[in-house]
């Protein structure tokens, strides 16, 4: 299959949050409609990855993992994406990079769980990250310790938004991160295959 890229409009303030979504669920959608309105987005595009670089395991393919994503979330302002198969990367900071580069009038703030805050460190390139892009971090079940006192917060303490200002995020200079403390939905990804089912 093939994927397209999409159109940001300039002067947008767009999210991206990267994922398996192997499968997508309701948690996915539920920190997307709360990353656009506490982070004040314009869009989401959900990347959804050809394959975690950390995870040894081979994901359901593409097209159906799309699919599925189209049929949990259906939202004017959220997008579903296959821009790292396009682009042909996988590491987040190449993709970023590649993104900040053919949209240089459309600002991006990456999105993620508290999870990948806490193991941020072990990302390719994951200072550059944190460098060039600001990153809105939405509280998840069992992570939110973990994550305030993961190796990238402390290395970037001076530089985190309160979360009171968190609709200033997408404007900020960078390095610009900021953790929100959601209301949390426990659903993942390993619990429906764990299922042995893709239902919600
Ligand atoms: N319930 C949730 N609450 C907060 N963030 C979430 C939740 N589910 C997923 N995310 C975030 O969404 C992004 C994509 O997640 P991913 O597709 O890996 O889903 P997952 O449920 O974490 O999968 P798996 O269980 O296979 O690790 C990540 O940044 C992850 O932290
Ligand atoms: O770039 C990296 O080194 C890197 C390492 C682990 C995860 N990521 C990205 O983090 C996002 C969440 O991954 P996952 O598999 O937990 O859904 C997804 O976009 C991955 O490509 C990126």
């Amino acid at each position: 299959m093939r994927y397209a890229i999409p159109h940001a409009a300039p002067g947008q303030v767009i999210g991206l949050l990267g994922g398996s979504f192997d499968p997508a669920h309701d948690g996915h959608a539920h920190i997307t409609r709360e990353a656009l309105q506490l982070f004040g987005l314009d869009r989401v595009w959900w990347l959804v990855s050809p394959g975690n670089p950390l995870k040894a395991r081979q994901p359901a393919p593409m097209a159906d993992r799309i699919a599925r994503a189209r049929d949990v979330i259906d939202h004017p302002a959220v997008e579903i994406t296959g821009i790292e198969a396009v682009l042909g990367t996988r590491y987040t900071a190449e993709t970023l990079h590649r993104i900040v580069h053919l949209y240089p009038r459309t600002r991006f703030v990456w999105l993620m769980g508290a999870d990948n805050l806490a193991q941020l460190d072990q990302w390719q390139d994951w200072r550059w990250i944190m460098e060039n892009v600001p990153v809105g971090v939405l509280a998840r079940p069992g992570d939110r310790i973990s994550a305030r006192m993961s190796k990238a917060a402390r290395f970037y303490r001076e530089y985190r938004l309160a979360g009171r200002s968190s609709h200033l995020l997408g404007h900020a200079e960078t390095p610009a991160w900021c953790f929100v403390n959601v209301p949390m939905v426990s659903l993942s990804s390993t619990i429906l295959r764990n299922r042995g089912d893709w239902s919600r």
